[in-house]
């Protein structure tokens, strides 16, 4: 589903890369933590996956496509099929949940009827029946982190991508955010997870793939978290 081929990213202005000659495969449906110090490639791991950075050197494929030589009309179609998370939720703050999660299906032009059809599901999915009506500032974090996956998964992407998505949220709340997350990968929905959170990683069990100085340094199947932040 997503695979580096020999991948150099430098910044311009930077002498070091920030990713370092990555070779790595992700399988469809696929559950992967990033982990590694700050600094260490994580973030510019997942630029990529979405095409917001380009590799200096090497090459991206994801969903099959060699997505660097995407013509940038096509990169919407991509980012269409790459559902975010992000650790600040960055939600519409003057619009309800309904209004924020259906704001995603808008954007690529589904109908009202359309729209109507899936939001109750959805909000049932992530466990937010009957607060569809509520402003963000109306919701505790965890209940806004639940919106925010709501609006990545509503269009059934292909890949969920979540940097540090437990960042802002207390251990209770995180360990909710995380059931959800298998949940939805449990539909065969490849998830990518950036995390310094170590009881998450060491709880889940998933394949942990660490990077040091832009460097894959480890990549184990059932991994936990191994290393001191
Ligand atoms: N837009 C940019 N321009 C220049 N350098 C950048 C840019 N973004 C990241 N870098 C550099 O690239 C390297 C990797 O950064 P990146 O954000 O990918 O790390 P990270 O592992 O996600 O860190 P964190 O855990 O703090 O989020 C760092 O040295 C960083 O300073």
């Amino acid at each position: 589903m997503i695979r580096f081929d020999h991948v150099t990213k430098t910044y311009s202005g930077q002498k070091r890369p920030a990713l370092d000659g990555l070779d790595l495969e992700i399988a469809k449906g696929e559950f992967v933590f990033l982990v590694g110090a700050s600094g260490s490639g994580k973030s510019t791991f997942l630029r990529l996956i979405l095409r917001e950075e380009q590799p200096s050197e090497g090459r991206v494929f994801v969903a099959g496509k060699e997505i660097n030589k995407l013509s940038s009309w096509k990169v919407p179609k991509l980012r269409r099929q790459v559902g975010t998370v992000f650790q600040d939720f960055r939600l519409l703050p003057n619009r309800t949940v309904n209004e924020n999660v259906a704001f995603a299906l808008q954007v690529i032009g589904r109908s009202r009827a359309e729209i109507d059809a899936v939001l109750p599901e959805t909000l049932e999915l992530v466990g937010l029946e009957g607060k569809g009506h509520r402003l963000p500032n109306e919701l505790s974090g965890g209940e806004q982190q639940r919106v925010a996956v709501a609006r990545a998964f509503v269009n059934r992407p292909k890949i969920l991508i979540a940097d540090e998505p437990t960042g802002n949220l207390d251990p209770a709340t995180s360990v909710g955010i995380m059931k959800l997350l298998d949940r939805i990968n449990r539909t065969d929905t490849t998830v990518v997870m950036a995390t310094h959170d170590s009881s998450i990683v060491d709880q889940m069990r998933k394949r942990v793939i660490e990077l040091d100085d832009g460097r894959v340094i480890r990549d184990e199947a059932r991994g936990i978290y191994g290393y001191q932040s």
